[in-house]
Protein backbone atom coordinates (compact mmCIF):
# COMPACT_ATOMS: atom_id res chain seq x y z
CA UNK A 1 0.00 0.00 0.00
CA UNK A 2 1.41 3.40 -1.02
CA UNK A 3 0.24 6.45 0.23
CA UNK A 4 -1.02 9.02 -1.62
CA UNK A 5 1.91 11.85 -1.68
CA UNK A 6 5.09 11.28 -2.92
CA UNK A 7 7.97 13.52 -3.21
CA UNK A 8 11.40 13.02 -4.12
CA UNK A 9 14.22 13.88 -2.21
CA UNK A 10 16.25 15.91 -4.11
CA UNK A 11 19.62 16.48 -2.63
CA UNK A 12 20.04 12.80 -3.15
CA UNK A 13 19.67 13.09 -6.98
CA UNK A 14 23.13 13.42 -7.55
CA UNK A 15 25.85 11.61 -9.29
CA UNK A 16 24.83 8.43 -8.21
CA UNK A 17 21.30 8.94 -9.40
CA UNK A 18 19.75 7.96 -5.72
CA UNK A 19 16.56 8.70 -6.51
CA UNK A 20 14.57 8.04 -3.40
CA UNK A 21 10.58 8.31 -2.70
CA UNK A 22 9.40 9.70 0.76
CA UNK A 23 6.34 10.87 1.87
CA UNK A 24 5.87 14.50 0.95
CA UNK A 25 7.82 16.18 3.90
CA UNK A 26 5.60 19.38 3.39
CA UNK A 27 2.15 18.12 4.56
CA UNK A 28 0.40 18.98 7.74
CA UNK A 29 2.30 17.29 10.59
CA UNK A 30 -0.28 17.23 13.23
CA UNK A 31 -2.72 14.11 13.35
CA UNK A 32 -6.46 14.59 15.15
CA UNK A 33 -9.17 12.42 15.09
CA UNK A 34 -7.92 10.38 11.61
CA UNK A 35 -6.81 13.31 9.55
CA UNK A 36 -3.74 15.68 9.07
CA UNK A 37 -4.61 18.90 10.28
CA UNK A 38 -2.36 22.20 10.52
CA UNK A 39 -2.17 23.86 14.33
CA UNK A 40 -3.50 26.81 15.54
CA UNK A 41 -0.47 28.09 16.62
CA UNK A 42 1.85 30.21 14.08
CA UNK A 43 4.81 29.56 15.99
CA UNK A 44 7.43 27.49 13.90
CA UNK A 45 10.46 25.64 14.31
CA UNK A 46 13.23 24.71 11.33
CA UNK A 47 12.98 21.27 10.49
CA UNK A 48 16.69 19.99 8.96
CA UNK A 49 17.95 17.42 7.11
CA UNK A 50 21.26 15.80 8.83
CA UNK A 51 22.55 14.43 5.84
CA UNK A 52 22.87 17.84 4.14
CA UNK A 53 22.21 20.32 6.90
CA UNK A 54 19.62 22.24 4.52
CA UNK A 55 16.13 22.95 5.74
CA UNK A 56 13.36 20.59 5.05
CA UNK A 57 10.69 22.92 5.97
CA UNK A 58 9.02 24.78 9.21
CA UNK A 59 6.78 23.14 11.34
CA UNK A 60 4.38 24.54 13.59
CA UNK A 61 4.37 23.77 17.35
CA UNK A 62 1.64 22.98 18.67
CA UNK A 63 -0.46 25.27 21.83
CA UNK A 64 -2.32 24.34 24.31
CA UNK A 65 -5.64 24.86 22.60
CA UNK A 66 -4.07 22.52 20.21
CA UNK A 67 -3.13 19.96 22.68
CA UNK A 68 -6.37 19.82 24.27
CA UNK A 69 -8.13 19.50 20.47
CA UNK A 70 -5.72 16.30 20.48
CA UNK A 71 -7.02 15.14 24.31
CA UNK A 72 -10.35 15.29 23.77
CA UNK A 73 -10.59 13.93 20.80
CA UNK A 74 -8.63 11.23 22.30
CA UNK A 75 -11.06 11.00 25.22
CA UNK A 76 -13.87 10.67 23.47
CA UNK A 77 -12.88 7.62 21.26
CA UNK A 78 -11.50 5.96 24.81
CA UNK A 79 -15.50 5.90 25.73
CA UNK A 80 -15.49 2.97 22.39
CA UNK A 81 -12.07 1.87 21.90
CA UNK A 82 -12.61 0.46 25.77
CA UNK A 83 -15.34 -1.68 24.46
CA UNK A 84 -13.99 -3.46 21.94
CA UNK A 85 -12.54 -6.69 23.16
CA UNK A 86 -8.90 -7.14 23.14
CA UNK A 87 -9.13 -9.93 19.78
CA UNK A 88 -11.04 -6.68 17.88
CA UNK A 89 -8.43 -4.47 19.22
CA UNK A 90 -5.67 -7.03 18.27
CA UNK A 91 -6.90 -7.52 14.68
CA UNK A 92 -6.79 -3.43 13.85
CA UNK A 93 -2.50 -4.11 15.28
CA UNK A 94 -2.42 -7.22 13.19
CA UNK A 95 -3.27 -5.20 10.25
CA UNK A 96 -1.26 -2.40 10.98
CA UNK A 97 1.81 -4.43 11.06
CA UNK A 98 1.25 -5.84 7.68
CA UNK A 99 0.62 -2.33 6.55
CA UNK A 100 4.12 -1.18 8.26
CA UNK A 101 5.71 -4.47 6.31
CA UNK A 102 3.93 -3.31 2.89
CA UNK A 103 5.13 0.17 3.16
CA UNK A 104 8.50 -0.14 4.89
CA UNK A 105 10.67 1.11 2.57
CA UNK A 106 8.92 4.45 2.18
CA UNK A 107 8.97 4.33 6.11
CA UNK A 108 12.64 3.47 6.25
CA UNK A 109 13.49 6.31 3.60
CA UNK A 110 11.64 8.80 5.41
CA UNK A 111 13.52 7.87 8.70
CA UNK A 112 16.75 8.45 7.00
CA UNK A 113 15.78 11.92 5.90
CA UNK A 114 14.59 12.57 9.36
CA UNK A 115 17.33 10.92 11.18
CA UNK A 116 20.20 11.04 8.90
CA UNK A 117 20.91 7.19 10.10
CA UNK A 118 21.59 4.81 7.03
CA UNK A 119 18.82 3.33 5.50
CA UNK A 120 20.22 -0.54 5.95
CA UNK A 121 19.47 0.24 9.83
CA UNK A 122 16.82 2.54 9.29
CA UNK A 123 15.08 -1.11 7.13
CA UNK A 124 16.19 -3.27 10.52
CA UNK A 125 13.84 -0.69 12.68
CA UNK A 126 10.85 -0.63 10.81
CA UNK A 127 10.94 -4.11 10.32
CA UNK A 128 11.62 -4.61 14.14
CA UNK A 129 8.59 -1.55 14.28
CA UNK A 130 6.16 -4.43 12.31
CA UNK A 131 7.22 -6.99 14.83
CA UNK A 132 6.33 -4.98 17.81
CA UNK A 133 3.07 -4.13 16.93
CA UNK A 134 2.10 -7.57 15.67
CA UNK A 135 2.99 -8.90 18.96
CA UNK A 136 0.97 -7.02 20.80
CA UNK A 137 -2.10 -7.02 18.41
CA UNK A 138 -1.30 -10.99 19.42
CA UNK A 139 -1.01 -10.32 22.98
CA UNK A 140 -4.29 -7.95 22.91
CA UNK A 141 -6.88 -10.95 22.91
CA UNK A 142 -5.48 -12.83 25.87
CA UNK A 143 -5.47 -9.76 28.09
CA UNK A 144 -7.82 -10.90 31.57
CA UNK A 145 -8.47 -10.52 34.84
CA UNK A 146 -8.21 -13.27 37.51
CA UNK A 147 -11.13 -15.30 39.37
CA UNK A 148 -10.52 -15.88 43.31
CA UNK A 149 -13.08 -18.26 45.39
CA UNK A 150 -13.98 -17.03 48.69
CA UNK A 151 -15.91 -18.69 51.40
CA UNK A 152 -19.66 -19.74 51.01
CA UNK A 153 -19.51 -18.96 47.70
CA UNK A 154 -18.54 -15.89 47.54
CA UNK A 155 -15.96 -14.89 45.12
CA UNK A 156 -14.09 -11.98 43.71
CA UNK A 157 -12.67 -11.13 40.31
CA UNK A 158 -10.43 -9.08 38.80
CA UNK A 159 -10.82 -7.00 35.49
CA UNK A 160 -7.78 -5.47 33.55
CA UNK A 161 -8.91 -1.98 32.34
CA UNK A 162 -7.34 0.48 30.52
CA UNK A 163 -6.13 3.92 31.75
CA UNK A 164 -7.73 5.69 29.64
CA UNK A 165 -5.84 8.51 27.64
CA UNK A 166 -2.07 7.86 27.42
CA UNK A 167 -0.05 10.52 26.20
CA UNK A 168 3.67 9.81 24.65
CA UNK A 169 7.04 11.66 24.14
CA UNK A 170 9.82 11.01 21.98
CA UNK A 171 13.54 11.53 21.53
CA UNK A 172 14.96 11.38 18.00
CA UNK A 173 17.29 8.59 18.01
CA UNK A 174 14.10 5.64 17.03
CA UNK A 175 11.42 8.05 15.85
CA UNK A 176 8.97 5.64 14.23
CA UNK A 177 10.60 3.12 17.24
CA UNK A 178 9.48 5.31 19.38
CA UNK A 179 6.11 5.81 18.18
CA UNK A 180 5.13 2.26 17.83
CA UNK A 181 6.33 0.80 21.34
CA UNK A 182 4.39 3.19 22.90
CA UNK A 183 1.08 3.43 21.25
CA UNK A 184 1.23 -0.36 19.68
CA UNK A 185 0.53 -2.16 24.37
CA UNK A 186 -1.15 1.12 24.75
CA UNK A 187 -3.84 0.52 22.23
CA UNK A 188 -3.81 -3.36 22.61
CA UNK A 189 -5.12 -2.56 26.45
CA UNK A 190 -7.91 -0.25 25.19
CA UNK A 191 -6.27 3.24 25.98
CA UNK A 192 -6.55 6.20 23.37
CA UNK A 193 -3.11 7.88 22.45
CA UNK A 194 -1.32 11.27 21.97
CA UNK A 195 1.78 11.49 20.91
CA UNK A 196 4.43 14.40 20.72
CA UNK A 197 7.69 12.97 18.87
CA UNK A 198 10.94 15.36 18.72
CA UNK A 199 10.97 18.59 16.95
CA UNK A 200 13.68 17.07 15.19
CA UNK A 201 12.01 13.97 14.08
CA UNK A 202 8.46 14.80 13.16
CA UNK A 203 7.66 12.83 10.01
CA UNK A 204 6.92 9.11 10.36
CA UNK A 205 4.76 9.36 13.47
CA UNK A 206 2.11 10.89 11.44
CA UNK A 207 2.19 8.43 8.85
CA UNK A 208 1.74 5.71 11.69
CA UNK A 209 -1.79 7.39 12.27
CA UNK A 210 -2.36 6.81 8.14
CA UNK A 211 -1.32 3.29 8.74
CA UNK A 212 -3.79 2.69 11.77
CA UNK A 213 -6.66 4.50 10.09
CA UNK A 214 -6.21 2.12 6.96
CA UNK A 215 -6.09 -0.94 9.41
CA UNK A 216 -9.62 0.45 11.49
CA UNK A 217 -8.50 2.39 14.03
CA UNK A 218 -11.21 4.02 15.04
CA UNK A 219 -10.50 8.13 14.06
CA UNK A 220 -9.24 10.05 17.76
CA UNK A 221 -7.55 6.59 19.45
CA UNK A 222 -4.23 7.96 18.00
CA UNK A 223 -2.90 11.87 17.56
CA UNK A 224 0.17 13.18 16.78
CA UNK A 225 0.83 16.94 18.38
CA UNK A 226 3.90 18.46 16.99
CA UNK A 227 6.26 20.70 19.28
CA UNK A 228 8.73 21.36 21.52
CA UNK A 229 9.77 21.29 25.38
CA UNK A 230 6.69 23.84 25.52
CA UNK A 231 3.92 21.69 23.68
CA UNK A 232 5.34 18.35 25.57
CA UNK A 233 5.02 20.09 28.85
CA UNK A 234 1.48 20.53 28.09
CA UNK A 235 0.95 17.51 26.78
CA UNK A 236 2.16 16.00 31.03
CA UNK A 237 0.45 18.81 32.69
CA UNK A 238 -2.90 18.21 30.77
CA UNK A 239 -5.66 17.08 33.95
CA UNK A 240 -7.07 14.81 31.38
CA UNK A 241 -3.96 12.91 30.27
CA UNK A 242 -3.99 9.77 32.91
CA UNK A 243 -0.06 8.25 31.97
CA UNK A 244 2.71 10.00 30.46
CA UNK A 245 5.55 7.45 28.47
CA UNK A 246 8.42 9.20 27.29
CA UNK A 247 11.94 8.78 25.94
CA UNK A 248 14.82 11.41 26.48
CA UNK A 249 17.06 12.67 29.15
CA UNK A 250 16.82 12.44 32.46
CA UNK A 251 16.91 16.33 33.16
CA UNK A 252 13.63 16.03 30.80
CA UNK A 253 12.52 12.72 31.86
CA UNK A 254 12.58 14.11 35.70
CA UNK A 255 9.80 17.14 34.68
CA UNK A 256 7.63 14.94 33.28
CA UNK A 257 7.98 12.86 36.06
CA UNK A 258 6.90 15.67 38.18
CA UNK A 259 4.35 16.97 36.34
CA UNK A 260 3.07 13.76 36.69
CA UNK A 261 3.38 13.73 40.64
CA UNK A 262 1.65 16.98 40.89
CA UNK A 263 -1.48 15.29 38.65
CA UNK A 264 -0.84 11.64 40.44
CA UNK A 265 -0.68 10.26 37.29
CA UNK A 266 0.95 7.10 35.71
CA UNK A 267 4.40 7.59 34.27
CA UNK A 268 7.03 5.11 32.17
CA UNK A 269 10.56 6.48 31.45
CA UNK A 270 12.92 5.59 29.38
CA UNK A 271 16.03 7.70 30.35
CA UNK A 272 20.03 7.57 29.27
CA UNK A 273 23.01 5.42 30.01
CA UNK A 274 26.18 4.84 30.21
CA UNK A 275 26.71 1.46 30.05
CA UNK A 276 29.22 -1.16 30.30
CA UNK A 277 30.66 -3.72 28.05
CA UNK A 278 33.05 -5.98 29.64
CA UNK A 279 35.56 -8.18 27.64
CA UNK A 280 37.06 -11.05 29.46
CA UNK A 281 40.41 -12.74 28.21
CA UNK A 282 38.70 -15.69 27.95
CA UNK A 283 38.69 -14.66 24.19
CA UNK A 284 41.86 -16.44 24.10
CA UNK A 285 44.16 -14.47 22.15
CA UNK A 286 46.70 -16.14 21.95
CA UNK A 287 45.52 -18.61 20.13
CA UNK A 288 43.54 -16.24 18.18
CA UNK A 289 46.91 -14.37 17.35
CA UNK A 290 48.48 -18.42 15.94
CA UNK A 291 45.20 -18.28 13.71
CA UNK A 292 43.63 -21.71 15.02
CA UNK A 293 39.95 -20.34 13.51
CA UNK A 294 37.98 -20.78 16.50
CA UNK A 295 39.36 -18.42 18.58
CA UNK A 296 39.81 -16.02 16.34
CA UNK A 297 36.03 -16.13 16.05
CA UNK A 298 36.23 -15.49 19.86
CA UNK A 299 37.98 -12.24 19.75
CA UNK A 300 36.17 -11.10 16.57
CA UNK A 301 32.60 -11.41 18.70
CA UNK A 302 34.13 -9.59 21.51
CA UNK A 303 34.97 -6.76 18.61
CA UNK A 304 31.73 -6.80 17.39
CA UNK A 305 30.01 -6.90 20.22
CA UNK A 306 31.87 -3.83 21.10
CA UNK A 307 30.90 -2.11 17.96
CA UNK A 308 27.68 -2.79 18.10
CA UNK A 309 27.28 -1.72 21.79
CA UNK A 310 28.55 1.92 20.64
CA UNK A 311 28.16 2.68 16.78
CA UNK A 312 24.81 2.10 15.90
CA UNK A 313 22.86 5.15 14.87
CA UNK A 314 26.34 7.40 14.94
CA UNK A 315 26.25 6.32 18.57
CA UNK A 316 23.35 7.94 19.43
CA UNK A 317 21.41 5.22 21.49
CA UNK A 318 20.91 5.39 24.97
CA UNK A 319 21.35 1.51 25.67
CA UNK A 320 25.19 1.84 24.01
CA UNK A 321 27.90 0.19 26.16
CA UNK A 322 30.46 3.46 26.06
CA UNK A 323 32.62 2.29 28.74
CA UNK A 324 34.02 -0.96 27.29
CA UNK A 325 36.03 -2.88 30.00
CA UNK A 326 39.06 -5.21 28.58
CA UNK A 327 41.06 -7.28 30.34
CA UNK A 328 44.47 -6.20 30.31
CA UNK A 329 46.54 -9.54 29.14
CA UNK A 330 44.23 -9.18 25.93
CA UNK A 331 43.96 -5.41 25.47
CA UNK A 332 46.79 -4.93 22.35
CA UNK A 333 45.20 -7.66 20.22
CA UNK A 334 41.48 -6.31 21.17
CA UNK A 335 42.73 -2.91 19.92
CA UNK A 336 44.24 -4.01 16.98
CA UNK A 337 41.17 -5.91 15.33
CA UNK A 338 39.02 -2.98 17.14
CA UNK A 339 40.43 -0.33 15.21
CA UNK A 340 41.36 -1.94 12.06
CA UNK A 341 37.22 -2.52 11.98
CA UNK A 342 36.40 0.57 12.53
CA UNK A 343 38.52 2.56 10.19
CA UNK A 344 36.65 0.22 8.11
CA UNK A 345 33.39 1.54 8.20
CA UNK A 346 32.13 3.37 5.55
CA UNK A 347 30.92 7.16 6.45
CA UNK A 348 28.57 8.75 3.91
CA UNK A 349 25.19 9.64 2.00
CA UNK A 350 22.88 7.60 4.66
CA UNK A 351 20.92 6.84 1.46
CA UNK A 352 23.48 4.69 0.33
CA UNK A 353 23.33 0.63 0.52
CA UNK A 354 27.22 0.53 1.64
CA UNK A 355 26.80 3.07 4.45
CA UNK A 356 27.79 2.64 7.88
CA UNK A 357 28.16 5.27 9.31
CA UNK A 358 24.94 8.57 8.59
CA UNK A 359 24.76 11.99 9.37
CA UNK A 360 24.56 13.15 13.32
CA UNK A 361 20.95 14.42 14.53
CA UNK A 362 21.60 18.02 14.37
CA UNK A 363 25.02 20.46 14.04
CA UNK A 364 24.58 21.24 18.26
CA UNK A 365 24.99 17.28 18.79
CA UNK A 366 27.64 17.06 16.60
CA UNK A 367 29.37 19.98 18.56
CA UNK A 368 28.45 18.76 21.42
CA UNK A 369 30.26 15.00 20.73
CA UNK A 370 33.27 16.34 19.23
CA UNK A 371 33.43 18.65 22.74
CA UNK A 372 33.40 15.58 24.40
CA UNK A 373 36.30 14.32 22.67
CA UNK A 374 38.71 17.53 23.08
CA UNK A 375 38.12 17.48 27.23
CA UNK A 376 38.61 13.71 27.06
CA UNK A 377 42.27 14.42 25.40
CA UNK A 378 42.58 17.58 27.79
CA UNK A 379 41.63 15.34 30.71
CA UNK A 380 44.45 12.83 29.34
CA UNK A 381 42.56 10.30 26.99
CA UNK A 382 43.99 9.10 24.02
CA UNK A 383 41.97 8.74 20.68
CA UNK A 384 42.88 5.71 18.15
CA UNK A 385 40.82 6.68 15.81
CA UNK A 386 38.23 9.19 14.91
CA UNK A 387 36.56 11.58 16.34
CA UNK A 388 36.41 14.52 13.83
CA UNK A 389 34.27 15.72 11.27
CA UNK A 390 34.14 14.41 7.73
CA UNK A 391 32.36 15.50 4.55
CA UNK A 392 32.12 12.48 3.09
CA UNK A 393 31.43 14.06 -0.69
CA UNK A 394 30.91 17.69 -1.58
CA UNK A 395 26.81 17.63 -1.90
CA UNK A 396 26.98 16.73 1.55
CA UNK A 397 29.22 19.46 2.92
CA UNK A 398 26.13 20.76 5.44
CA UNK A 399 25.55 17.11 6.69
CA UNK A 400 26.81 16.48 10.12
CA UNK A 401 29.16 13.90 9.68
CA UNK A 402 32.19 12.27 12.10
CA UNK A 403 34.08 9.76 12.26
CA UNK A 404 33.67 6.92 15.04
CA UNK A 405 36.04 7.67 17.86
CA UNK A 406 38.02 5.24 20.34
CA UNK A 407 39.80 6.58 22.76
CA UNK A 408 42.18 4.53 25.30
CA UNK A 409 44.42 5.65 28.76
CA UNK A 410 40.79 6.41 30.30
CA UNK A 411 40.40 6.08 33.80
CA UNK A 412 37.26 6.18 35.45
CA UNK A 413 36.99 9.24 36.85
CA UNK A 414 37.08 11.39 33.53
CA UNK A 415 34.44 13.75 32.16
CA UNK A 416 33.68 11.27 28.98
CA UNK A 417 33.44 8.40 30.66
CA UNK A 418 31.11 9.25 33.57
CA UNK A 419 28.67 11.52 30.94
CA UNK A 420 26.33 10.30 28.51
CA UNK A 421 27.81 11.78 25.31
CA UNK A 422 25.13 10.36 22.79
CA UNK A 423 27.83 10.07 20.20
CA UNK A 424 29.89 7.35 18.66
CA UNK A 425 32.48 7.62 21.60
CA UNK A 426 33.87 4.60 22.75
CA UNK A 427 36.28 4.57 25.95
CA UNK A 428 38.22 1.79 26.63
CA UNK A 429 38.98 0.82 30.36
CA UNK A 430 41.62 -1.82 31.40
CA UNK A 431 40.59 -4.24 34.32
CA UNK A 432 42.55 -7.04 35.53
CA UNK A 433 40.23 -8.73 37.88
CA UNK A 434 36.10 -10.13 37.94
CA UNK A 435 35.31 -8.06 40.87
CA UNK A 436 37.01 -5.45 40.40
CA UNK A 437 35.68 -4.80 36.98
CA UNK A 438 31.97 -5.50 38.71
CA UNK A 439 32.56 -2.73 40.97
CA UNK A 440 33.84 -0.52 38.48
CA UNK A 441 30.95 -0.78 36.23
CA UNK A 442 28.40 -0.34 38.79
CA UNK A 443 30.11 2.82 39.74
CA UNK A 444 27.42 4.99 37.95
CA UNK A 445 24.15 6.39 38.47
CA UNK A 446 22.69 4.70 35.47
CA UNK A 447 21.51 1.07 34.75
CA UNK A 448 20.03 0.46 31.71
CA UNK A 449 22.06 -1.75 30.34
CA UNK A 450 25.98 -4.20 29.94
CA UNK A 451 26.86 -7.21 28.72
CA UNK A 452 29.29 -9.69 29.03
CA UNK A 453 32.00 -11.11 26.40
CA UNK A 454 33.35 -14.38 27.90
CA UNK A 455 33.29 -18.27 27.22
CA UNK A 456 33.26 -19.61 30.58
CA UNK A 457 29.57 -20.44 31.42
CA UNK A 458 29.25 -19.52 35.07
CA UNK A 459 31.61 -16.82 35.00
CA UNK A 460 28.34 -15.32 32.51
CA UNK A 461 25.68 -15.76 34.72
CA UNK A 462 27.97 -15.04 37.79
CA UNK A 463 28.62 -11.13 36.28
CA UNK A 464 24.93 -10.57 34.76
CA UNK A 465 23.93 -11.24 37.91
CA UNK A 466 25.74 -8.58 39.68
CA UNK A 467 25.31 -6.01 37.26
CA UNK A 468 23.01 -3.47 38.37
CA UNK A 469 20.93 -3.01 34.60
CA UNK A 470 17.76 -3.35 33.30
CA UNK A 471 19.18 -5.38 29.98
CA UNK A 472 21.51 -7.66 30.38
CA UNK A 473 23.46 -9.27 27.42
CA UNK A 474 25.74 -12.32 27.41
CA UNK A 475 28.38 -12.59 23.65
CA UNK A 476 25.90 -9.77 22.26
CA UNK A 477 24.73 -6.51 22.49
CA UNK A 478 22.15 -4.23 21.40
CA UNK A 479 19.95 -6.12 20.30
CA UNK A 480 16.18 -6.00 21.25
CA UNK A 481 14.17 -8.90 19.77
CA UNK A 482 10.40 -8.38 20.35
CA UNK A 483 8.86 -9.73 23.42
CA UNK A 484 11.74 -9.20 25.27
CA UNK A 485 11.65 -6.47 27.90
CA UNK A 486 13.46 -3.31 27.70
CA UNK A 487 14.04 -0.19 30.46
CA UNK A 488 16.13 0.65 32.94
CA UNK A 489 17.69 0.57 36.68
CA UNK A 490 18.45 3.74 39.02
CA UNK A 491 18.34 6.94 37.14
CA UNK A 492 18.02 5.21 34.03
CA UNK A 493 13.91 4.78 34.10
CA UNK A 494 10.76 3.63 35.24
CA UNK A 495 9.14 0.95 33.85
CA UNK A 496 9.35 -1.42 30.61
CA UNK A 497 8.80 -1.24 27.52
CA UNK A 498 8.42 -4.34 24.91
CA UNK A 499 7.12 -7.81 26.34
CA UNK A 500 4.62 -8.50 28.34
CA UNK A 501 5.58 -6.48 31.45
CA UNK A 502 3.94 -3.32 29.05
CA UNK A 503 0.68 -4.85 29.21
CA UNK A 504 0.38 -4.13 33.19
CA UNK A 505 1.63 -0.67 32.87
CA UNK A 506 -0.86 0.00 30.44
CA UNK A 507 -3.85 -1.29 32.80
CA UNK A 508 -5.38 -0.95 36.19
CA UNK A 509 -6.68 -3.76 38.08
CA UNK A 510 -10.05 -3.63 39.13
CA UNK A 511 -11.53 -5.77 41.55
CA UNK A 512 -14.94 -7.08 42.08
CA UNK A 513 -16.06 -8.80 45.31
CA UNK A 514 -19.35 -10.95 44.56
CA UNK A 515 -21.99 -12.12 47.68
CA UNK A 516 -24.07 -14.73 47.80
CA UNK A 517 -25.85 -14.75 50.58
CA UNK A 518 -27.02 -12.33 52.92
CA UNK A 519 -25.00 -9.02 54.36
CA UNK A 520 -23.88 -9.99 57.92
CA UNK A 521 -23.56 -6.43 59.33
CA UNK A 522 -22.42 -5.40 62.99
CA UNK A 523 -24.80 -3.15 62.90
N1 LIG B 1 18.72 8.35 26.52
C1 LIG B 1 17.91 8.70 25.58
O1 LIG B 1 17.04 7.92 25.21
C2 LIG B 1 18.07 10.02 24.97
C3 LIG B 1 18.96 10.92 25.50
N2 LIG B 1 19.13 12.12 24.94
C4 LIG B 1 20.10 13.02 25.55
O2 LIG B 1 19.48 14.27 25.73
C5 LIG B 1 20.22 15.30 25.11
C6 LIG B 1 19.30 16.36 24.58
O3 LIG B 1 18.48 15.84 23.55
P1 LIG B 1 16.94 16.25 23.47
O4 LIG B 1 16.31 15.67 22.27
O5 LIG B 1 16.83 17.73 23.66
O6 LIG B 1 16.37 15.44 24.72
P2 LIG B 1 15.23 15.83 25.71
O7 LIG B 1 15.17 14.80 26.76
O8 LIG B 1 15.33 17.23 26.15
O9 LIG B 1 13.93 15.72 24.78
C7 LIG B 1 13.20 14.55 24.58
C8 LIG B 1 11.78 14.92 24.27
O10 LIG B 1 11.20 15.64 25.35
C9 LIG B 1 10.62 16.87 24.90
N3 LIG B 1 10.72 17.84 25.98
C10 LIG B 1 11.70 18.75 26.21
N4 LIG B 1 11.44 19.43 27.35
C11 LIG B 1 10.27 18.95 27.84
C12 LIG B 1 9.48 19.23 29.01
N5 LIG B 1 9.85 20.15 29.89
N6 LIG B 1 8.35 18.51 29.21
C13 LIG B 1 7.97 17.56 28.34
N7 LIG B 1 8.68 17.26 27.22
C14 LIG B 1 9.81 17.94 26.97
C15 LIG B 1 11.42 17.19 23.65
O11 LIG B 1 10.72 18.07 22.81
C16 LIG B 1 11.60 15.81 23.04
O12 LIG B 1 10.44 15.40 22.36
C17 LIG B 1 21.05 14.58 24.05
O13 LIG B 1 22.21 15.25 23.77
C18 LIG B 1 21.30 13.25 24.68
O14 LIG B 1 22.43 13.29 25.50
C19 LIG B 1 18.41 12.49 23.84
C20 LIG B 1 17.53 11.63 23.25
C21 LIG B 1 17.31 10.32 23.76
C1 LIG C 1 15.61 0.06 21.89
N1 LIG C 1 16.63 0.98 21.46
C2 LIG C 1 17.82 0.76 22.26
C3 LIG C 1 16.95 0.75 20.08
C4 LIG C 1 16.18 2.37 21.54
C5 LIG C 1 15.67 2.83 22.88
C6 LIG C 1 15.53 4.30 23.03
C7 LIG C 1 16.75 5.15 22.96
O1 LIG C 1 17.84 4.79 22.53
O2 LIG C 1 16.62 6.32 23.27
Amino acid sequence: MVSGDWWTNPHLDNNECVCVEVTDPSQPLNYVDGQRVDPKCTQTFDLREPATGKSLRYVASSNEEDVDRAVRSARREFKAWKKFSGFERGNVLKKAANIIRMRSEELARTEVLDTGKPIYEARMDIAGCADTVDYYGGMAAGISGEFLQLSNGNFNYTIREPLGVVGGIGAWNYPFQMATWKSSPALACGNTFVFKPSPLTPLTAVMLGEIYKEAGLPDGCYNVIQGEGDTGQLLGNHPDVNKMTFTGSVPTGSKVMEACAKGIKHVGLELGGKSPCIIFNDSNLDNAVSGTGIHDSLLDNAVSGAMMANFFTQGQVCSNGTRVFVQNSIMGPFLAKLVERTKNMKIGNPNHEDTKVGATISEEQAKKVLTYVDIAKKEGASVLCGGERVVPEDSLSGGYYMSPCILVNCEDHMTVVKDEIFGSVMSVLGFDTEPEVISRANDTEFGLAAGVFTNDLKRAHRVASELEAGSLYVNNYNVYPVGVPFGGYKKSGLGRENGPEALDLFTQVKSVYVEMGDVEAPF
